[in-house]
């Protein structure tokens, strides 16, 4: 059974302070922003989740922490299934090496077997209509066209556990069609999908939950046309607040 759980998770960022405020201000140690506090949240199978909130509410730091990028300092995560990843157009990619080098890579990481590796980069530059620039750097590379290279990179894996953050916006309309197209397909051999984005469009058309965070907080965990309508609601009231002012 396909399950996604974070059972008492705290996490906290720790950064330095900008130089020139750490050069000025005599408090210029290391840094520390807690995120999560005693967060709790359990995804079964067939869940498909929509992330709301607003920006910096935590919702790209929820899933970083699922896929493990980030370990929490307490609590624990214990997902059954195989999970995969989208955080977007540069995570995972080698700016000064070519799209074709980077998907050799990133087929050789994933420890898949040689003749696989060539089927499915066939596969990913026809699906990302690249074409001669697969041979150049991807520093080279429009957002567009970096958006289209790590989307194609999906085609690698078949996972159980799918978590996409953002980024499936910047690529032009024809290819964000063909992009959902593609998730579809991904849908029906996933179990769970946890999906952040601002669209409230794209959220509707693959999840039927969603959980509202707010300043690491869970708001509200449900079904998604309720958590939409609340989100809507609080995001009105907030709106108004700020218009009084
Ligand atoms: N590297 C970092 N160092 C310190 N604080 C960070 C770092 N990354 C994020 N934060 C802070 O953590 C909180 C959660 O950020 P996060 O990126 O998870 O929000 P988000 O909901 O994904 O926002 P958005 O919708 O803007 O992408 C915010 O207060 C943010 O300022």
């Amino acid at each position: 059974m396909t399950r996604i759980r974070l059972k008492n998770v705290n996490f906290s960022y720790r950064y330095f302070p900008s130089i020139s405020g750490g050069l000025l201000r005599s408090n210029a140690g290391l840094r520390s922003h807690l995120v999560f506090e005693n967060f709790n949240l359990d995804i079964h199978d067939g869940d498909r989740v929509a992330l709301l909130g607003v920006n910096g509410a935590g919702k790209s730091t929820l899933l970083k922490i699922m896929a493990g990028v980030y370990t929490p300092e307490r609590g624990e995560v214990i997902s059954k299934g195989k999970i995969y990843s989208f955080f977007g157009r540069s995570i995972g990619v080698m700016p000064q090496l070519s799209g074709l080098e980077n998907l050799e890579i990133r087929g050789l990481l994933l420890n898949l077997p040689d003749e696989i590796i060539q089927n499915k980069i066939k596969q990913i530059i026809d699906f990302s209509e690249l074409g001669e620039a697969i041979y150049r750097p991807v520093s080279t590379y429009s957002v567009g066209m970096r958006t289209r290279l790590t989307f194609g990179m999906l085609m690698f894996v078949e996972a159980d556990i799918m978590l996409i953050d953002e980024g499936l916006g910047a690529g032009d309309k024809f290819f964000l069609k063909k992009a959902q197209k593609f998730i579809e397909s991904l849908l029906d051999s996933s179990k769970i999908l946890v999906f952040a984005n601002h669209s409230m469009e794209l959220l509707k058309k693959f999840c039927n939950k969603a959980v509202l965070i707010d300043a690491g907080e869970i708001i509200q965990f449900g079904e998604l046309d309720k958590v939409i309508h609340l989100y809507n609601h609080l995001r009105h009231l907030e709106l108004k607040t700020n218009n009084a002012k």
